[in-house]
């Protein structure tokens, strides 16, 4: 496996902040879990307005660390920040004790500035909207969808197309959310992020985790390695706010 960042003990997120070397400090991620008592109820908060038309939905891709979901269209209408987001990506983590979490990013990017990338390095550039996943014996049938692509996107590198896919299909029904001001949980680690994380879950069963986890860092011809604990470890919130949209 190529020596960039991962997850291993060589190259994951202990290692990270030595690729950065112009930063003296690492930047805080979103804290794994949030603690409902720390947040402050914030009355201007809009409510969470996500619009996608699976119209225009790409393809699906194992990118070595993940897979990802890119698409085309409108995205955030309304939110807690002003101006429009558009939806860039979607994508997941998964892991923990028990093999028991995953996390779904949805990546928006501010239309203000004319890419993602140059959005990307602006404080008010990204918009991501987190969802919590629970295993238990629930399986949820739109999920299902992107799951049934994984044989086509085994390993690093590979990708399919993935048609006329609405990621709204994959929110809970109560859109109330914490927010705050974070950064990418990956390299670059770029402090661009106001994380949107809903305070509701959906649920996958074990045997759709079990999908997730069959899906492999490694490429095609490389000794196969299980893409299994692909995120970055809680941070400390560093005084960060955190406003909740409900009381
Ligand atoms: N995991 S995440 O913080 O949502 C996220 C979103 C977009 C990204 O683009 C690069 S590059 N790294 C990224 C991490
Ligand atoms: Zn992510």
């Amino acid at each position: 496996m190529s020596h960039a960042w991962g997850y291993s003990a060589e190259n994951g997120p202990e290692k990270w902040v030595t690729k950065l070397p112009h930063r003296r400090w690492v930047p805080a991620s979103p804290p794994s879990t949030i603690v409902p008592a720390d947040a402050s109820y914030d009355a201007g908060l809009k409510p969470l307005c996500l619009k996608y038309d699976a119209k225009d939905c790409i393809d699906i891709l194992n990118n070595g660390h993940s897979f990802q979901v890119t698409i085309l269209t409108e995205g955030l209408q309304t939110d807690p920040i002003s101006g429009v987001y558009r939806l860039k990506q979607f994508h997941f983590h998964w892991g923990g004790a028990e093999r028991s979490w995953l996390r779904l990013h949805l990546v928006h990017w501010n239309t203000k500035y004319p890419s993602f990338g140059e959005a990307a390095s602006k404080s008010d550039g990204l918009a991501v909207v987190g969802v919590f996943l629970k295993v238990n014996r629930a399986e949820n049938a739109q999920l299902q969808k992107v799951l049934d692509t994984f044989d086509a996107i085994k390993t690093k590198g590979t990708q399919t197309t993935f048609p006329g896919f609405d990621p709204t299909t994959l929110l809970p029904g109560c859109l109330d959310y914490w927010t705050y001001d974070g950064s990418l949980t990956t390299p670059p680690l770029l402090e661009s992020v106001t994380w949107i994380v809903c305070k509701e879950t959906i649920s996958v069963s074990p045997a759709q985790m079990a999908s997730f986890r069959a899906l492999q860092f490694s490429g095609a011809g490389e000794a196969a390695c299980c893409m299994v604990d692909n995120y970055r470890p809680p941070q400390p919130l560093k005084g960060r706010a955190v406003k909740a949209s409900f009381q």
